[in-house]
């Protein structure tokens, strides 16, 4: 794919009499079982509608919110599939704005291999060629394509465009890119991707408006949700970051295990013979906070409130290792100057920002616990070296921000279908 991005030639923008522009961008987030919704304006920031379709299948249920948080009323329909659950989005977002103006449509895809380094308009054959990296994230890829085809089906010749997890991390170096494994590995695609880019894209373009100065400097980003990466961000571009060729790596998550040592898994295969299917829901299913807490839960909510040796070992374990990371961020751009916290439990979580926080005074990192405990932006000590901010994230707007390039609104860098070469899966 070259280096140049063509964003696709302007639309002429339709406007109603009253001067709105009534095109409008929606943005899909595809899980396992779980469908992420939201629904924004071609220029306002602040979305119209969000909304998630939850345990997709017979027990379905969807909830759609609009900006002010007044819950729309959900259409009848079947929350059986991905389909059904798009469908069933649409016609409740269509009853309660009978005007819109459906302009182009985003999808968080989670593997864009080694070649996709910017969103892409979706044709065909690039979604075949996306479908080819399934196997290096059978939890999220299949799902995220399922939700292209099944927006596609719904919605012939509108813009489709695919935003990668992985771009933001594209241009890191070699060292932080490869295995030591024999070197055809690298070259069949078993390299360190990093995932959560769409979070890191929107959280330095926060830190840049809020705190341009902090953008020449050594930055780490920690996406603490229930899945949780961890990057170092050196003016502005990615250069380490904790998930690696799969979502499994670096820091423990709600049920993923993080950063394991390979041979565990020689060991459960070989000494307890487990088979992979076997080994793929241990590792992605039944690990991280849950598998730490003996069972107990996934939810730091629910960890923090138990207050158990099982619930202490989770939450001990996972301040450790976020900690760990953070020492060798910081030691790989020789120094650090910015700790940003965001996803469900970096943005949510005083607790745990305060635990990671304490100790880290030879780093520079000392916060303000008042400043804390109130959720702040910027939560480090008036003198501190180090500045501690809670950026919140919004992957959607990244998403929906591609998908008005598409019809030539906004300033990101997108490439034409034209212009994708298939990748090397
Ligand atoms: N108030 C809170 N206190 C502590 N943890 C929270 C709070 N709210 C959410 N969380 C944590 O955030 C997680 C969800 O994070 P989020 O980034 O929304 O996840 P997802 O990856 O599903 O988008 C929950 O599973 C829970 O562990
Ligand atoms: C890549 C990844 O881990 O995504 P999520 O946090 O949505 O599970
Ligand atoms: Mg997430």
């Amino acid at each position: 794919m070259p280096d140049d991005t063509l964003p696709p030639p302007p639309r002429p923008a339709a406007r109603t009499e009253n001067g709105d522009d009534p095109r409008a961008f929606l943005t899909l987030n595809a899980g396992s079982s779980s469908l992420k919704v939201a629904l924004y304006g071609a220029r306002d920031d602040h979305p119209l509608v969000t909304g998630q379709a939850d345990r997709i299948g017979p027990e379905g249920t969807l909830t759609l919110r609009d900006g002010t948080g007044r819950a729309l009323e959900i259409a009848p329909g079947d929350l059986g599939s991905h389909e059904g659950a798009l469908a069933c989005a649409i016609a409740s977002i269509r009853a309660d704005l009978p005007g819109l103006e459906l302009a182009a449509i985003g999808h968080r895809v989670v593997h864009g291999g080694a070649d996709y380094t910017a969103p892409v308009v979706l044709s065909a054959p690039i979604l075949d060629d996306l479908a080819k990296l399934a196997p290096f994230a059978p939890l999220h890829q299949p799902h995220n394509i399922a939700g292209v085809r099944a927006a596609m089906a719904a919605f012939p010749g509108v813009p489709q465009v695919a935003c990668f997890d992985t771009a933001f991390h594209r241009g890191q170096p070699f060292v932080n890119d490869t295995f030591a494994l024999p070197h055809r590995y690298y070259e069949k695609g078993v390299r360190r991707y990093g995932f959560h880019g769409l979070s890191y894209e929107y959280v330095t373009g926060e830190v840049a408006r809020i705190a341009p100065h902090l953008m020449a400097g050594r930055m780490v980003v920690a996406h603490l949700g229930n899945g949780a990466s961890m990057c170092a961000i050196h003016r502005g571009r990615s250069v380490a970051s904790s998930m690696g060729f799969s979502a499994l790596d670096g820091l423990p998550m709600g049920t993923r295990c993080g950063q394991l040592d390979p041979g565990v898994l020689l060991y459960m295969f070989d000494q307890e013979h487990l088979t992979t299917a076997q080994m793929r829901q241990i590792l992605y299913n039944e690990s991280g906070l849950l598998g730490l807490s003996g069972g107990l839960s996934n939810d730091m909510r629910t960890l923090e409130a138990a207050d158990t040796p099982e619930s202490h070992r989770a939450i001990d374990y996972f301040v450790f290792r976020v900690q760990r990371e953070l020492g060798a961020m910081a030691a790989v751009m020789g120094g650090i100057d910015a700790l940003v916290f965001c996803g469900g439990i970096g943005e949510n979580s005083r607790v745990v920002r305060r635990r990671i926080c304490e100790r880290l005074g030879w780093m520079g990192i000392e916060i303000d616990h008042g400043r804390n405990a109130q959720g702040a932006t910027i939560i480090s000590s008036e003198f501190a070296r180090t500045t501690v901010m809670i950026v919140p994230t919004h992957e959607d707007l990244v998403i929906a921000r591609a998908a008005r390039a598409a019809v030539g609104i906004a300033e990101v860098g997108i490439t034409a279908p034209e212009d994708a070469a298939p990748t090397q899966a």
